[in-house]
């Protein structure tokens, strides 16, 4: 047996037709289009490359957009003034500070600054805090996870009672869709498990899922004889894990041994083409909903 592929790119293009359609509708009747501000401090090869992704984006879903770089050296107090600007700028219903920032600058500070209201990664504390209450209380989802959710519904997947395990406890992927995934409602109802680096047995647990979601960084990590037949896996892995001598581009590989998990799942996602796409589109999602809100509008 071979598994269904779930495209994030494909799933991607649809949200992001959605996307644009409403922006323009909110342009004809409200005279505004959401506003993203991308923050990115230093240059390194592979945050250049997702905010340079981000940035086009938004641009093609007719947002207002602002790239902001940053040289590494900026100061902290340089880069909290910064986001208290963009916190008062009626224009911008977003902001995205690209991680991971450079040693000097504390990190949970600078995410700390960012308006709740404004905090389209939803990585700030209210956010996190808003996340586990559920139910109108959120907001904003953040990205990664809600990209997942997203992909999880749309391809079929029954997830009302599913057994779900997660590998992985980060606070960006692991926990939050763990949370998401047991929370009352569409997409969800599961019964969660995590697992982790200290867990007894993996495999073991893994090949109990009804769907499987993979963060752990690790590639290769989830064999094909962890998967029950006939699963839903989901690869959240972006490892790099060598370079493309002809086009000068980073070779991506995902948590999951795709080639023969394929063979046993029933459906799965591919890296690069799975989750990435998915990452930012809910990004765009965030901000329009964001600019929504500040008008007063569902
Ligand atoms: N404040 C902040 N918010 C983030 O959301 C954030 C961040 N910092 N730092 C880094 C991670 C990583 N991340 C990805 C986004 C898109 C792809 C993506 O589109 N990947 C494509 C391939 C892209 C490529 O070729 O490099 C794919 O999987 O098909 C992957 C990873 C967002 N992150």
């Amino acid at each position: 047996m071979t598994a269904e592929l779930i495209s994030g790119t494909e799933i991607r293009k649809t949200i992001l037709a959605e996307i644009k359609e409403e922006v323009d509708q909110m342009k004809e009747k409200h005279g505004k289009v959401p506003g993203l501000v991308t923050i990115l401090v230093g240059s390194s090869p592979a945050s250049v490359s997702y905010v340079t992704l981000k940035v086009k984006t938004a641009i093609s879903c007719g947002f207002h957009e602002i790239q902001d770089d940053q040289p590494e050296d900026i100061s902290e107090a340089d880069l909290l003034a910064l986001i208290d600007k963009y916190n008062n700028d009626p224009d911008i219903h977003g902001i995205l500070v690209q991680l991971p920032l450079p040693k000097h600058i504390d990190d949970k500070k600078v995410l700390n600054a960012i308006n709740p209201d404004k905090d389209v990664d939803a990585f700030h504390p209210v956010n996190v805090g808003r996340l586990m209450i559920g139910g109108d209380e959120v907001k904003f989802l953040p990205c990664t996870p809600a990209g997942i959710q997203e992909m999880i519904v749309r391809s079929g997947t029954e997830t009302s009672g599913a057994e779900v395990v997660v590998v992985g406890r980060s606070n960006i992927v692991g926990k939050p869709i763990a949370m998401m995934m047991a929370q009352k409602g569409v997409g969800a109802n599961a019964t969660v498990t995590i697992v982790h680096t200290r867990t007894k047995d993996l495999a073991a647990h893994c090949k109990r899922a009804d769907i499987l979601i993979v963060a752990a960084g690790v590639p290769d990590l989830v064999k094909p004889e962890w998967i029950k037949p006939g699963a839903t896996v989901i690869d959240v892995g972006v490892n790099r894990v060598g370079m493309n001598e002809k086009t000068g581009k980073a070779i991506l590989k995902g948590d999951v041994d795709f080639d023969a998990a394929k063979e046993i799942a029933g459906k799965i996602t591919p890296v690069p083409g799975g989750v990435g796409p998915m990452t930012i589109a809910m990004l765009m999602k965030n901000t329009l909903r964001s600019a929504k809100l500040s008008l007063g509008i569902n």
